[in-house]
């Protein structure tokens, strides 16, 4: 058996993993990294990157189709086959050879196989070449990411259902896409799937992006059946069969039945923690990692691990499942072990160096959806929850200069939260074309807690869609 020491060893080379072990690296640590799959994970090969190679195509153009004397242009119809090819171009063809290559030029070993904790600070890496011993002299990172949940539907497993994982590395577009679920996955695969020339069901039991504002989820789903989606919110499923020809039948809690070549099961996440050896530190596998603002791992009694040696980070501590906010956790992590291994200050505190505070309040979201939809803060019913004071402020995105010139037709909405105690904004969300772009501009005045005094002096160039802050503003009043 191999046995190798190093200052911290990352369990999960996905995007969370990758980050912290390349700021510990630039902070003067050893680090090894252990990858069961390829390096990159879920984001670069099943999720974020090809998803929206899927779907950008269409957006386009959708887009071009609405500008005169662009839209003469356009004399076919969209390339299938171009775009799936896009889509492996964006997958790397599920080869990692070129994060290898990156791992290698930061200076961080590469152990592939599977990691599991067996004591403190000591990972077992089960690899091809069998077992190997790694000892972390500081710290232990768990970045093993998260896998799609299959609920227990009668029949559902044994009818071969797709997850996100089939759907984005699709080969070929199914004529009949069933999706059940509501959320994002649902919602972008929907419009992915739509465009692409599929016959799409949805089953949202909660409605279609029912924990945003309510006009994102009303929006999504006007446009999606514009596209021709049904969407039955309320449906449940109860039981599903696969025929031998293929077909799958979906029985709905109502009685009714619906046939599809394909069904997408998109209703969250579960943790990749049911094989990493929990049971080891007296954790349950298969559960979430519950961490403190250090990123540490706390056990059943809310304090952290031994002398504080684990910390999990990304999707598999459940505080945010977004690729960027993992990222975040992971700069803050990595510089943090690095301070602490040289002795200096880890700053902890709210917006500290070595802390993940936007976690709680200031988390952006882009779904690439037909209409886009763009979210950071707190929706107006989640800051009332949380007990603030709030005024909500609405716009129409299509009453700017720079949205009539966008496109004709342009339909958008803009909605401001603000804390009424401390004058600032604290939540904000756009729907519309495009919208993308404009919610950094938002993020920056939630994290900075602008006074909205001072947003007046903050001017939008004319004639663009930011100047929806201003008119934002005016409906405010000052
Ligand atoms: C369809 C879809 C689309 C998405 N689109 C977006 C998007 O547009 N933007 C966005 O911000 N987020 C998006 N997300 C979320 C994003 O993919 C995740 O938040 C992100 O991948 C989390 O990164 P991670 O490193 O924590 O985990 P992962 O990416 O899951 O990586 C974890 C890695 O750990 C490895 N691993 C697990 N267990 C072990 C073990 N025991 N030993 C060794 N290795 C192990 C895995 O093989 C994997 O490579 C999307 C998710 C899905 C499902
Ligand atoms: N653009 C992006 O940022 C992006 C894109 C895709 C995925 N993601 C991330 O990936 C994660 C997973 O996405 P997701 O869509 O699987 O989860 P989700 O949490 O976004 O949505 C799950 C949906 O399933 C519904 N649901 C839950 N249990 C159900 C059940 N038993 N039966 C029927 N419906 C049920 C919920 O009401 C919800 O609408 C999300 O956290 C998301 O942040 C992000």
């Amino acid at each position: 058996m191999v046995a190798e020491t190093y200052d911290v060893v990352v369990i999960g080379a996905g995007p969370v993993g990758e980050n912290v072990a390349d700021r510990a690296v630039q902070g003067g640590l050893s680090v090894a990294i252990v990858e069961r799959e390829l390096v990159g994970g879920e984001c670069s090969y099943w999720a974020c990157m090809p998803t929206k190679a899927l779907l950008r195509s269409a957006a386009a153009l959708r887009a071009v189709k609405k500008l005169p004397g662009a839209r003469e242009a356009v004399t076919g119809e969209l390339d299938v086959a171009a775009v799936l090819r896009r889509r492996d171009a964006f997958a790397s063809d599920w080869k990692d050879d070129g994060q290898v290559a990156w791992l290698e030029s930061a200076g961080i070993p590469l152990y592939r196989g599977h990691g599991r904790i067996t004591g403190e600070k000591v990972v077992e890496v089960t690899g091809e070449n069998g077992v190997t011993t790694l000892t972390a002299r500081h710290a232990v990172v768990v970045a093993t990411g998260s896998g799609a949940l299959v609920p227990d539907i009668e029949g559902l497993r044994a009818s071969k259902p797709w997850t996100s994982r089939e759907t984005v590395a699709a080969k070929e577009v199914p004529g009949r896409l069933a999706i059940i679920g509501g959320g994002v996955v649902a919602s972008e695969m929907a419009t992915a799937f739509s465009s692409l020339g599929a016959t799409v069901e949805v089953l949202a039991r909660d409605g279609v992006l029912h924990v945003q504002e309510p006009f994102v989820g009303e929006r999504v789903t006007a446009a999606l059946q514009e596209a021709g989606v049904t969407v039955r919110v309320g449906a449940e499923a109860a039981s599903v069969r696969r025929d031998d020809d293929g077909t799958v039948h979906i029985t709905l809690k109502s009685g009714e039945e619906i046939e599809a070549d394909e069904l997408l099961v998109a209703i969250g996440r579960t943790p990749n923690t049911e094989d990493i050896g929990l049971d080891a530190v007296g954790l349950k596998p298969g559960s979430w990692l519950t961490v403190d603002d250090a990123m540490r791992v706390l056990g059943e009694d809310g304090t952290p691990l031994g002398d504080g040696w684990l910390y999990a980070i990304g999707d598999v501590n459940r505080r945010v499942l977004l690729t960027h906010q993992g990222k975040y956790q992971a700069r803050a992590l990595g510089d943090g072990l690095a301070a602490r291994a040289k002795g200096e200050t880890v700053d902890v505190g709210p917006w500290g160096r070595h802390a993940a505070t936007a976690d709680e309040r200031a988390v952006p979201q882009v779904v690439f959806t037909e209409p886009e939809m763009a979210a950071v803060g707190l929706t107006a019913a989640a800051a009332e929850a949380a007990g603030l004071r709030i005024r909500v402020v609405d716009y129409d995105l299509a009453a700017t200069a720079g949205s009539s010139l966008h496109a004709e037709g342009y339909s958008g909405h803009a909605r401001m939260v603000v804390d009424e105690d401390r004058k600032v904004i604290v939540g904000f969300t756009l729907v519309g074309p495009d919208v993308a772009e404009l919610l950094h501009a938002a993020t920056i005045a939630i994290v900075a807690e602008v006074p909205l005094d001072r947003l007046w002096h903050a001017v939008p160039s004319f004639p663009t869609v930011s100047e929806v802050w201003l008119r934002l503003l005016e409906a405010y009043g000052r």
